[in-house]
């Protein structure tokens, strides 16, 4: 099966200090969607995809997707639809991937600059964006350039859809998706996202399922301006004191959600579902290493692959307009912005989730007695997804995984919310599988992130070869 792999593998291989240097001219460019005035950079990661793709020899076209809703005078940045082949008589293969990143900065406690991709002797390679989702992307580009180099036909027809925007809920893409289901992703057999992480550090997995997650902001005002301490403590109602104690209505130390209607909601256990987890492979331990510390709220592996994949969770993210600077300022922050976010499960609704927090949110604050103004409100939402493992889109996967990594995939869940999941699913009427890369201990969205380079080499290897083996796949849909 796949004979031409042999070759593929050895071209990878003797080109990988060429992609490590691909991934280090990407990590060197901080397109920090969260961040406007980071905006610029943004824009130019997708001109440097661009110019990668178009010198691979594909069709490439910028969209632009319309104003930032929250910040109507700034652009969002152009999603990038490319081509790579157009043959009638071969498959082809949607991939989508974000080319945005969370922010970093030296001083939240990185050991090297996070936009500096260091590559350590260990083969650890830490930046910014490398396991999420850069080094991914990349891979799709470095699988087609294997292939050219080793003189190898390319199995499939492959369309890309890369972002800028996903950090920050996908802001635009929905719409895009939903436009071009029928147009530039009509020939779309099957769809493929590498932008996860293993669930430990030595066994790969392939996934069908992600939560939701919608994201909520409480502003809570009152002065005119920022005070004095000294000057109005305790003679001002204060923005921030009514805050902390709205915000610590919300869940409690062990992660159950306070709010009214939340758990209702969620599906129940099947019969069929709670002798899943047994199977999975899955260590506390390895947990311990992802977390750094042994804070975890169950001790054991069901409770725990079932709080992060099947139940809903609300974390506390942080405060607009709070001090946070090291030292000691005495003021009074005449506004302040809490930010949270629930992720959400099947059968969870968006709207009924919102109208719940609402309506808790104003009852918490009601209580308080405050004269200060609050408004609560939701900045982005996406729906949980969950699919079928059993297509032959999985099944090219978990040979592929056999062939590179010498294993059977888990078949596993994510707690994690990648928003337009399932619009592609939606809009093209196909199946969808994530296929990832990186492994758990990567520190996506923290500090130190990082991917090692045997997952970026060898990923590399299982993104080109699922593609062959898609190829051989029998047709049943
Ligand atoms: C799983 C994926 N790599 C990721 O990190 N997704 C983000 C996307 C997001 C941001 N706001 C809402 N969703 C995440 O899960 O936080
Ligand atoms: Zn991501
Ligand atoms: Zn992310």
């Amino acid at each position: 099966m796949a004979p031409q792999l042999d070759g593929f593998f050895a071209q990878v291989d003797s080109l990988s200090d060429h992609f490590i240097d691909r991934l280090r001219k990407a990590v060197a460019i901080p397109s920090v969607s969260a961040d406007p005035a980071r905006r610029p950079d943004v824009v130019r990661m997708g001109h440097f995809l661009k110019d990668e793709l178009e010198a691979l020899g594909a069709s490439v076209e910028l969209r632009q997707l319309g104003k930032q809703p929250d910040i109507p005078s700034l652009d969002l940045p152009p999603a990038i639809l490319a081509r790579y082949g157009s043959d009638k008589n071969k498959r082809t293969i949607l991939v989508y991937g974000h080319y945005d990143v969370q922010p970093a900065e030296k001083s939240d406690g990185w050991a090297t600059e996070p936009f500096d991709l260091t590559v350590g002797e260990d083969g650890r390679m830490f930046g910014r964006g490398s396991t999420d989702d850069k080094g991914p992307v990349l891979g799709w580009l470095n699988a087609i350039e294997a292939h050219q180099k080793a003189g190898i036909d390319f199995p499939v027809n492959l369309l890309m859809c890369f972002e800028g925007m996903e950090e920050y809920g996908s802001e635009g893409l929905d719409d895009l998706i939903e436009a071009e289901g029928k147009r530039f992703f009509a020939d779309a057999d099957a769809v493929c996202i590498s932008d996860n992480y293993w669930l430990g550090t030595e066994k790969p997995c392939l996934t069908y399922g992600l939560r939701g997650c919608n994201y909520y902001s409480v502003e809570i005002s009152g002065p005119g301006a920022d005070l004095h301490s000294g000057v109005f403590g305790g003679t001002a109602q204060e923005p921030m004191t009514d805050l902390v104690r709205v915000l610590a209505t919300l869940v409690d130390t062990d992660g159950k959600i306070q709010i009214p209607g939340i758990a209702e909601q969620v599906a129940p256990v099947t019969e069929d579902e709670a002798t899943l987890y047994d199977g999975i492979s899955f260590e506390m331990e390895t947990l311990h290493e992802s977390l750094g510390s042994k804070t975890t709220i169950f001790e054991d592996k069901k409770s725990t692959l079932m709080a992060r994949w099947r139940y809903p969770s609300l974390s506390i993210h942080g405060v607009e307009g709070a001090f946070s600077a090291p030292g000691a300022k005495t003021v009074i922050p005449a506004k302040v912005i809490g930010k949270f976010s629930i992720r959400t499960v099947p059968n969870m609704e968006i709207e009924k989730t919102n109208e719940l927090v609402y309506k808790y949110v104003k009852e918490q604050f009601a209580k308080l007695g405050s004269k200060n103004t609050l408004k609560v409100y939701a900045q982005h939402t996406g729906k949980w997804w969950v699919a079928s493992p059993k297509h032959w889109n999985f099944a090219a996967a978990a040979k592929a995984t056999e062939r590179v990594w010498g294993v059977q995939p888990d078949f596993t869940r994510e707690g994690g919310s990648i928003p337009v999941t399932l619009t592609f699913e939606q809009a093209t009427g196909k199946n969808v599988l994530l296929l990832p890369m990186g492994s758990s201990t990567d520190g996506a969205h923290s500090i130190n992130e990082k991917l090692d380079k045997k997952n970026y080499i060898e990923g590399i290897k299982l993104l080109g070869s699922y593609l062959h083996y898609v190829a051989e796949e029998p047709m049943s849909e």
